[in-house]
Order: structure tokens, then sequence, then C-alpha cells
């Protein structure tokens, strides 16, 4: 008998594949308008910036859909499961990945986001799109909204801080501040109760608990240019007040937030924050990125079979 086969709709935010296509991807971002010819150059020369390649977000990418499927096949032998990506603002689009799957012949499928965290803005759009291409062609796709507090993530994203901590030479433990960070996101989603916030609390939390840390806080990064206001600290804003108004000399920054390295880890923080902390004299150090950290895909994997269990137990 042949194994019952479900899709797996794995979304990512997606990056250029090339130079050329900048544009195209900013102007997706900003949904259908082109961005200024100053803005367009200003996004281009961070990528062009980071160390290892352009555009490292695409290969991490794959390499995380690639772990994730061979986890869960590896974990549940008696099914199929078969891993399509659906990015939010490059190809292959969210409705391509719904598309392709029903185009193979898939009949039920479970959708997850490479992002730990829900909002209403990030996790929130990607189901959304899925779910409208979904309802459009009868695919049977239920979601994993959010996995903030898996106890393998926690464990994943503690083993990280731990390291981390090792690399202040001569400092006492107690005297590193450990900053968890997250993308910064418009301050409108506090009014629609929004759990983003609590649930990065809640994450930052556990793993201060986990590796015994009381100096610790939260901060955000990445902010929009935009005039509506995002939510803050500015974690530029958090360094500068730490090192002029409470002493401190080492900082090690935990981006909670993002589980691949990309633009607002290799950029965001190694040059910008980076720049801003040599210039305060300050010891910065960042935690590893997840990447295809096993802990990591067998955080996905079990998501991932729990809502496909669930659904199965109920039909
Ligand atoms: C919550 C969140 C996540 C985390 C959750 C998730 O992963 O979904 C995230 C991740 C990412 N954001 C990324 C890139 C960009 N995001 C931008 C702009 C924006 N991000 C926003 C939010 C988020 N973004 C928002 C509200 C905007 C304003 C425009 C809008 O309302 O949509 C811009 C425009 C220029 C700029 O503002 O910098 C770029 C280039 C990349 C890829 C990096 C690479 O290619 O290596 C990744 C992983
Ligand atoms: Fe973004």
């Amino acid at each position: 008998m042949s194994k019952r086969r479900i899709g797996v709709l794995v979304m990512s935010y997606g990056t250029p594949e090339s130079l050329d296509q900048v544009e195209a991807y900013y102007t997706h971002i900003r949904r259908g308008h082109p961005p200024t010819a100053e803005q367009l150059h200003e996004l281009t020369s961070r990528y062009e910036a980071i160390v290892g390649g352009f555009f490292p977000l695409r290969e991490n990418t794959n390499k995380q859909v690639q772990g994730l499927q061979e986890t869960l096949n590896r974990e549940h032998p008696e099914l199929e499961f078969v891993c399509y990506q659906g990015l939010k603002h490059a190809q292959p689009y969210v409705e391509d990945g719904v598309e392709q799957m029903v185009k193979d012949g898939i009949t039920e499928a479970i959708g997850v986001v490479l992002a730990p965290h829900y909002s209403v803005m990030s996790v929130g759009g990607y189901v959304k799109r899925a779910k409208d291409k979904a309802q459009e062609l009868g695919l049977d796709i239920e979601f994993v909204l959010s996995y903030h507090m898996h106890p393998k993530l926690l464990e994943a994203l503690s083993d990280r801080v731990e390291r981390a901590l090792t690399k202040f030479d001569g400092a006492e433990r107690q005297d590193i501040r450990v900053i968890f960070t997250a993308h910064s996101l418009p301050e409108k989603i506090l009014e629609m109760k929004d759990p983003y916030p609590d649930q990065l609390l809640a994450t930052s939390k556990a793993i201060a608990e986990r590796v015994a840390i009381t100096n610790w806080q939260f901060g955000w990064q990445s902010a929009g240019q935009t005039a509506m206001p995002w939510l803050g600290p500015d974690i530029l804003d958090v360094l500068q007040t730490l090192r002029k108004e409470e002493g401190v000399a080492n900082v090690l920054l935990c981006p909670i937030g993002f589980v691949s390295d990309h633009l607002e880890v290799l950029y965001d923080i190694d040059i910008e924050a980076q720049a801003l902390a040599q210039e305060l004299g300050l010891h910065l150090e960042r935690t590893e990125s997840l990447n295809t950290d096993p802990l990591y895909m067998e955080t996905l994997s079990d998501v991932v079979y729990q809502k496909w269990a669930e659904k199965a137990n109920l039909s």
C-alpha cells in the first residue's frame, strides 16, 4: 500500500535572486509601489555589504526546507511528507507553492512559517495568502501559527546564548547585558491586541531562565523608515543608553525573531550595530543563527506533525 502523502507549505520572507532583482523585490514589499532611486540604492548597498554572498537567505531557506522534509520522513516513516516553498516577496510565491501542491496531486497540507512568533502583520499575512489560494483550488490546509515556546527551540537558543557568553574574555557573566531582539513592527499592532510582543517576551524569559541570567532586556531592531511610529526601543538607541548612562561594557545580542542568517542579522546587527558599538567602545557579540540546527528542524517537524495529527484525528 502506498503511504499517505501530506504536503507541507514552508513559508519564508524571500530574498532577491540577483542584484538586478532587488528593485522588483522591493516593489513587491512596498505593495506594488516602486522604491525611489535613493531607496533602491540604499537597499542594494546593504546587500552588497553583507558577508557570505549577496543573498544567503535563499540558500539557507532551501536547506531548511530540505532539512525539514528529511526530519519529518525520518521521524514518521509511515507517512510521506513533501515540502514546498512559498515565499512572501519572491518566487516561488506563497500562491505558487499552493498551486504546485495541487498540480502534484496533494490533497491535504500543513502550512508553517520560518518565524517562531505570530503577528497578524507577519505570519498572519503568509497564512491569509495561502488560505485564499488553497480555498480557490480546493486544497485542504491547516496552519501552524507559532512555536515560540517549543522546548527544542528554547534549547537551541539557550545553547547559543551559553556559547556566546564565553566570547567575552575576562568579563563576569553577570556583567554581560543580553538583549533579545526581533523585527520591529508598526505600533498600531498594540491596539490590535497582537500576540507578537508577548510571545517574544515569553521566549526571552524562558531562555533567560534556562541559562540562569538576570542581566537581560528586550529590544526592537530593523524598524522601517515610515511616518508612522514603530515599536521601540530600537537596539541602536539601547546601545547608546547602556554605554553612556548605565556604564555597560559588554553586550550580547540574541535575535530570537529570526531563524536564518540574512540582511537583518548580517547587516543590521553585524555591520550597523557593530559599527556603533565600536564607536561607543562596547564589546558587542551576537548569538549564531539557527539555520539548519537539528533542534530547529525537529521543532518544525514536531509542530507540523502535531498539526496534521490533530486534523487527522478529527476527520
Ligand atoms: C516581522 C518581520 C520579519 C520577521 C518575520 C518573517 O521572517 O516574516 C521580517 C523579516 C525579513 N525582512 C526582510 C527584508 C526586508 N523587509 C523589509 C520591510 C519590512 N519588514 C517588515 C517586517 C518583518 N520582516 C515590515 C513590517 C516591513 C515594512 C514593509 C511592509 O509593511 O511589509 C524590507 C524593505 C526595506 C527595509 O525596510 O529594510 C526588506 C528588504 C527579510 C529578508 C532579508 C534578506 O533578504 O536577507 C526578512 C527575513
Ligand atoms: Fe522585513
